[in-house]
C-alpha cells in the first residue's frame, strides 16, 4: 500500500515544513491538525473517512476539515464575540428569545415526528456536538449566578431580572461555553479568525452508522458476509452495547450502542432510533446481496451494501424530506432535485466538500419543529409520552418495556410541532434536562451565531437577493411589523440585528416551511453537497457508480420501506411516512410498500479469485 500524504487539516494542502514546525510546537497538534490521505484512485467508491470526496481537494470531506462559510467571519478583538456597532455587548439572547418567541406546543398538520427525527439525524451526521459536554457537565460560566466574562471560553447568557419565567427563581445566568476551535486544539494562532473544529465528516454519508475513520469502521464490522457486528437483544438486531456515552442511562437500562459514531448516535431518541434502522438496513442489504451473488466476498458485500444504504439515505433526504420542506417545485427549479430516470452528473470539481457554517447554525430553526415530548403508541393507541430532553445520551431505554417499538409507532403517529415562533417548553426551559437549573435552546441557537462570528443579518439579506435594510421598516418584507418593533426596542442599530434571530422570526416563504434567508442558506448547502461530492448517489461519471437500473431501484424506495424492514414491530405504515396519517395517507400493510429489487446487483462475472483476497 502507498504511503499517505499528510494534509494540513485547516488549510487543506500538503503540510509544509514551516507548518510542521509550528505544529510541532503545540500540544497534540500532529494528530489533531493533520489528515493523512491515501492517494485517490479512479476505481474506488466513497471512503469512510471522507477523503477523496473531491479528488481535487483530497482532505476536504474528512473530519477535522473546516466548515466553509458564505460570508467571512466578523469577531471582536482577539476572536471575542462581535460587539454591537456602538462597541457595547449585543443584547442578551434570552431577552431576545423571550421577547420574540413564545413557549408552548402547537402541532403541525402535515408532518409526523418521524420527519423531525430524520432532520436531527442529518444534522448529527455532518457536524459534531462534542462541545456540549463541556458546558453541560464540566464548566461553570455562571459562578455565583454572575456571568463569567473573564474566561475566554465562557459565553454565558444573562437572564433579565424580569424574565417572564425565571423572575421567580434565583437564576440570572445561563451557562454556555464556546464551540471548540482550531485555535483551541493548537492548529492555528489566535491572530487568525476562530474557526470551528469538528471531527465528523461534513457529508451526508451515514457516518453515524459507519464511523468517521477507517479505524473505527474496522472496529464495528463483523468481517462476515459484509455485515456490521451485531447481536440479538430479545428479538431486536442491535450493535454491541458497551459504548460509554449513555451518561443518562438509569438502571435497568444497560445498553449503549456501538454505532459507527457512538457519541452522536446515542444523543437523542430520534437519532438513536433512526441510526438503529439504518444500521439494521445495512445488514439486511448485505444478506440480500449475498443471496443474489453467492461468490461475493465480505469486502464486496460490505462496500456494496454501504453504497446502497447511503444512496437511499441521500435519496430520502433530498427527495422525500427536503423537497417537502423547501417546496417540490422550488427544489426542482433550484436544481436540488431532478425529475429523471437517468444520472444527474452535476459533480463540479471546483466545489470543496463541506457543510456551511451558516447551515449548521440556521437549521437550528428546526428546533421549532421538534416536539418536547416524544409519544409512545401501541397498536394505534396512545400509551403516554417521554420528555425529549430526559432521553438524551440514553439509548438504554430502547431495550426496556417494548420502548423501541412504542417510540417507533409514536414517531409515525405523533405530529411534529408547528413551524412557528412557539417552541416546546421542554426545549426553551430545560433542554439539558436536570443537568442545569435552566437552559433555553433557541437562546443558545442565537448565541451560537455570535460564537461563529456570523456577520449581521443585513449582509445575508444582500447575498440572498433581499434589500439590505436602512430603516427598520425595510425589514417588513420578511418580518412581521410587531416583531420588527421588538427588534427596534432591543437592538440599538439595524446593523446589530443577527442572522439566527432573524431566521427564527422571518415569515415563511409560500409553499415552504422556512423563511427566505434560511431558504437561501439551505439551497446553497444542498447544491454544495451535490456538486462537491463525486460519489453523490445520482452521479454516474465514475467507475463505482450505481448503474442506471440500480439507481432507478434506489429511487423506488422510501422511508416507509426502511421502517417496514427495520423498525421494531412495524407491520403497517402510511406510504408517505414523513406525513401524518390521514384518509389520503392511510396505513397499509408493509407488503404494499415498494422497495429495491436486489437482482439488479446480480453480477455473475464478479468472482473474487483475482479481485481481492
Ligand atoms: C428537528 C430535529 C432537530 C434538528 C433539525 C436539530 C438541529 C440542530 C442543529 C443543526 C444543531 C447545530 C449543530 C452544531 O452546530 O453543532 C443542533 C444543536 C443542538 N440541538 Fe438540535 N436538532 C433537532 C432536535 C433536537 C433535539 C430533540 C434536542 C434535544 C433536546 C436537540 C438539542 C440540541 C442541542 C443541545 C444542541 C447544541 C446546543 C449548543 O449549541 O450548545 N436538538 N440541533
Amino acid at each position: 500500500q502507498e504511503a499517505p500524504i499528510l494534509y494540513d487539516a485547516y488549510f487543506g494542502e500538503p503540510i509544509t515544513a514551516k507548518r510542521n514546525d509550528y505544529l510541532a510546537g503545540t500540544v497534540n497538534a500532529t494528530s489533531l491538525c493533520i489528515i493523512p490521505v491515501l492517494p485517490c484512485t479512479k476505481e474506488e467508491g466513497r471512503r469512510v473517512d471522507g477523503t477523496c470526496t473531491n479528488p481535487k481537494y483530497p482532505s476536504r470531506g474528512a473530519g477535522m476539515s473546516p466548515l466553509p462559510r458564505m460570508l467571512h467571519a466578523q469577531f471582536g478583538a482577539g476572536n471575542s464575540l462581535r460587539p454591537a456597532r456602538d462597541g457595547s455587548e449585543l443584547p442578551s439572547t434570552r431577552l431576545l428569545r423571550t421577547s420574540l418567541m413564545a413557549d408552548g406546543t402547537f402541532t403541525n398538520h402535515h408532518f409526523s415526528t418521524l420527519a423531525a427525527h430524520f432532520m436531527a439525524v442529518a444534522a448529527a451526521d455532518n457536524v459534531d456536538l462534542l462541545y456540549l459536554l463541556r458546558y453541560a457537565l464540566v464548566s461553570d460560566c455562571c459562578l455565583g449566578n454572575t456571568p463569567n466574562r473573564v474566561n475566554p471560553i465562557c459565553i454565558p447568557i444573562p437572564v433579565p431580572e424580569d424574565d417572564p419565567y425565571l423572575r421567580g427563581s434565583q437564576v440570572r445566568c445561563l451557562n454556555l461555553t464556546r464551540v471548540i476551535t482550531y485555535q483551541e486544539v493548537g492548529c492555528l494562532p489566535n491572530s487568525l479568525p476562530a474557526e470551528r473544529y469538528s471531527v465528523v465528516t461534513p457529508l451526508l454519508d451515514l457516518s453515524l452508522v459507519y464511523g468517521n475513520t477507517e479505524l473505527r469502521n474496522r472496529q464495528i464490522r463483523s468481517y462476515n458476509g459484509g455485515e456490521l457486528a451485531f447481536r440479538m437483544e430479545g428479538n431486536r438486531e442491535v450493535p454491541q452495547g458497551n459504548s460509554v456515552f449513555c451518561l443518562n442511562n438509569r438502571p435497568p437500562e444497560v445498553s449503549c450502542y456501538n454505532f459507527g459514531d457512538d457519541y452522536q448516535g446515542n444523543l437523542v431518541s430520534g437519532i438513536y432510533l433512526t441510526t438503529m434502522w439504518f444500521f439494521r438496513e445495512h445488514n439486511r442489504i448485505a444478506r440480500r446481496l449475498a443471496k443474489v451473488n453467492k461468490c461475493w466476498t465480505d469486502e464486496k458485500l460490505f462496500q456494496t451494501a454501504r453504497q446502497i444504504n447511503i444512496a437511499q439515505y441521500q435519496y430520502i433526504f433530498y427527495y422525500e424530506l427536503q423537497a417537502e420542506i423547501l417546496g417540490r417545485k422550488n427544489a426542482l427549479a433550484e436544481g436540488i432535485i431532478y425529475e429523471t430516470d437517468g444520472y444527474v452528473n452535476d459533480f463540479d470539481y471546483r466545489y470543496e466538500p463541506g457543510v456551511l457554517r451558516e447551515y449548521v447554525i440556521g437549521t437550528r430553526w428546526f428546533h421549532t419543529f421538534q416536539p418536547g415530548r416524544t409519544d409512545l403508541y401501541r397498536k394505534r393507541k396512545y400509551i403516554g409520552n417521554r420528555p425529549t430532553p430526559d432521553d438524551e445520551y440514553r439509548s438504554g431505554i430502547l431495550a426496556i418495556n417494548n420502548t423501541e417499538a412504542d417510540l417507533t409507532e409514536g414517531a409515525l403517529i405523533q405530529p411534529g410541532d408547528e413551524f412557528d415562533y412557539v417552541i416546546a417548553p421542554d426545549l426553551t426551559q430545560r433542554y439539558l434536562a436536570d443537568v442545569q437549573l435552566a437552559s433555553d435552546l433557541p437562546a443558545t441557537d442565537m448565541m451560537r451565531g455570535r460564537d461563529a462570528g456570523l456577520p449581521p443579518y443585513n449582509h445575508y439579506r444582500k447575498i440572498c437577493g433581499l434589500k439590505p435594510a436602512k430603516y427598520w421598516e425595510d425589514f417588513y418584507d420578511t418580518i412581521d411589523k410587531d416583531k420588527v418593533e421588538v427588534l427596534r426596542r432591543i437592538y440599538d442599530d439595524i446593523e446589530d440585528v443577527e442572522l439566527m434571530v432573524a431566521i427564527y422570526i422571518e415569515r415563511l416563504l409560500p409553499d415552504t416551511y422556512v423563511g427566505p434567508t434560511l431558504y437561501c442558506i439551505m439551497t446553497h448547502n444542498f447544491l454544495l453537497w451535490r456538486r462537491s461530492d463525486k460519489f453523490f448517489f445520482e452521479h454516474g461519471d465514475f467507475p463505482a457508480a450505481l448503474t442506471i437500473p440500480q439507481l432507478n431501484e434506489v429511487r423506488k424506495t422510501s422511508i416507509a420501506r426502511v421502517l417496514c424492514d427495520n423498525g421494531d414491530d412495524v407491520k403497517e405504515i402510511q406510504p408517505a411516512a414523513f406525513f401524518r396519517r390521514s384518509h389520503r395517507n392511510y396505513p397499509v400493510p408493509c407488503e404494499k410498500i415498494p422497495g429495491i429489487d436486489y437482482n439488479m446487483w446480480k453480477d455473475e462475472h464478479w468472482c473474487p479469485k483475482d479481485k481481492e483476497k
